[in-house]
């Protein structure tokens, strides 16, 4: 049973696969699936995504480094959003982010990171790395070791981490578990590869999941493995 989790969300778990913006069944089912870990008092932080507003690779009329600070203000449009759903929904939540200092938004701090969690917070970690040409799931490695989780949880669209794109390629082999070595030797894109490096620096287990699949969060917390376990050392 993991006590300390990250959460990566991409930022379609809020609007659907392929669609924009927000879709009320989506975000009610998030909250249906993030209760059932809150219950069993596992501290969450989340790191969310911004694809269901703007993607910087997505804006190539813009320059690279406006079109990415314009995806990493998606992620605090989407923190905002969820934090006051939860909230409505009895799900207390803090964001935290170093890139605006809006009300509603505090500055990282180290040490309050636990504070919040002893007090019964989700937290919320907003604005990715703070800077561009990062995607998220650095940000979720780089929070994850930072809130010193036990596990980094990849929540996705795809049932785990392929030796090719699933999307793509019908017969795309699923891994039940590989090492981080394998994953940035064989160059597969489900993550960064800084990603990868950073949680293998820093010994950080990652499970890549389909978010959509009903249950499967819970089973990662009592330590089902649901999708791919990306870890050091031997797969085997
Ligand atoms: N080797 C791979 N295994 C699994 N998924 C992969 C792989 N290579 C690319 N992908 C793609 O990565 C996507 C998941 O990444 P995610 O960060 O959730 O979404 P996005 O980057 O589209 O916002 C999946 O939709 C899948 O099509
Ligand atoms: O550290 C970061 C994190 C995100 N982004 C920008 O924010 C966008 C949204 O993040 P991401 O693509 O990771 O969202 P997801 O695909 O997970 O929804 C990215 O495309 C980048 O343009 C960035 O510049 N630096």
């Amino acid at each position: 049973m993991y006590k300390k989790v990250l959460l990566k969300l991409s930022g379609e778990v809020l609007s659907g696969e392929g669609q924009k913006g927000f879709n009320l069944d989506n975000i009610s089912y998030l909250i249906k699936e993030l209760k059932q870990i809150l219950e069993y008092g596992t501290n969450v932080g989340i790191v969310i995504g911004a694809g269901n507003l703007f993607r910087g690779r997505e804006m190539s009329e813009l320059s690279p480094t406006i079109a990415d600070q314009i995806g990493m203000l998606g992620t605090v449009i989407n923190a905002l959003y969820l934090k006051d759903i939860f909230e409505k929904n009895g799900i207390r939540t803090v964001i935290v982010s170093q890139v605006t200092s809006l009300p509603s938004i505090r500055p990282i701090h180290y040490d309050d990171i636990n504070l919040y969690f002893d007090a019964g917070y989700l937290v919320i970690f907003a604005g990715g790395t703070s800077n561009p040409f990062f995607t998220t799931d650095t940000a979720a490695a780089l929070r994850a070791v930072e809130m010193k989780a036990e596990i980094l949880i990849k929540g996705t669209k795809v049932p785990g981490v392929f030796d090719k794109d699933p999307k793509i390629y019908d017969d795309a082999k699923k891994y039940e578990k590989l090492t981080f070595d394998e994953a940035i030797e064989k160059n597969l894109k489900i993550m960064d590869t800084e990603a990868f490096s950073i949680c293998k620096r820093y010994n950080m287990h990652i499970m890549v999941l389909d978010f959509f699949e009903k249950g499967n969060l819970l089973k990662a917390i009592t330590g089902e493995n649901v999708g791919t376990l990306v870890v050091p050392g031997d797969s085997k």
